[in-house]
């Protein structure tokens, strides 16, 4: 599956999830929180902070789900600021462990919310690209991860959870 198909698929799902709710008002800021709190979730599955920790990191699906529940709000963004336009996942280097990782993407996603661009949209998905090629996700399994995921969304929603 090639990379823009990802938002034909979230912009579906993200009206799908509109109309069910009724919202009408712009989310975008309720869409940047929720991909602040899912990076964080992210990291706490990884468990790459917890030096006071010998207990490693939660199984590779956890992490997984967590991670492409982030996909979910990186492509959702994009599409709320027309950026949806992208062919390729933007590619790129950031330097350092995971935490450190983590850490800069938290500042990219803040950085987005408050200057839309596209220069800052990819951002996000350069560092989002970092954590995955740390922790060994390969662009297929992500996308699968993704499919399933989108498709979970649409039965949570068809049941009300
Ligand atoms: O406009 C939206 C709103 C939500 N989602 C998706 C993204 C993510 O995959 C899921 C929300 O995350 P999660 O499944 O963790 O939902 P939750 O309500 O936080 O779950 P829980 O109550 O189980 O923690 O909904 C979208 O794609 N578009």
């Amino acid at each position: 599956m090639n990379f823009s198909t990802l938002f034909t698929m979230q912009r579906e799902l993200d009206n799908f999830i509109q109309t069910n709710q009724a919202i009408e008002k712009d989310v975008f800021r309720e869409k940047g929180l929720a991909l602040v709190v899912e990076l964080a979730e992210l990291a706490n599955e990884t468990r790459c902070f917890k030096f006071w920790s010998t207990k490693g990191p939660s199984e590779r699906d956890v992490i997984l789900e967590e991670y492409v529940d982030s996909i979910h709000f990186i492509l959702s963004i994009g599409i709320e600021k027309g950026f949806d336009v992208l062919n390729e996942w933007p590619e790129g280097k950031v330097n350092g462990e995971l935490t450190e990782i983590f850490i800069e993407t938290i500042t990219s996603i803040q950085t987005f919310i408050f200057d839309p661009t596209m220069e800052n949209y990819k951002s996000i998905w350069i560092h989002y690209g970092s954590i995955a090629s740390r922790i060994g996700f390969s662009y297929s399994e992500i996308i699968n991860a993704y499919i399933e995921k989108n498709e979970k969304n649409y039965t949570r929603q068809r049941t009300g959870y």
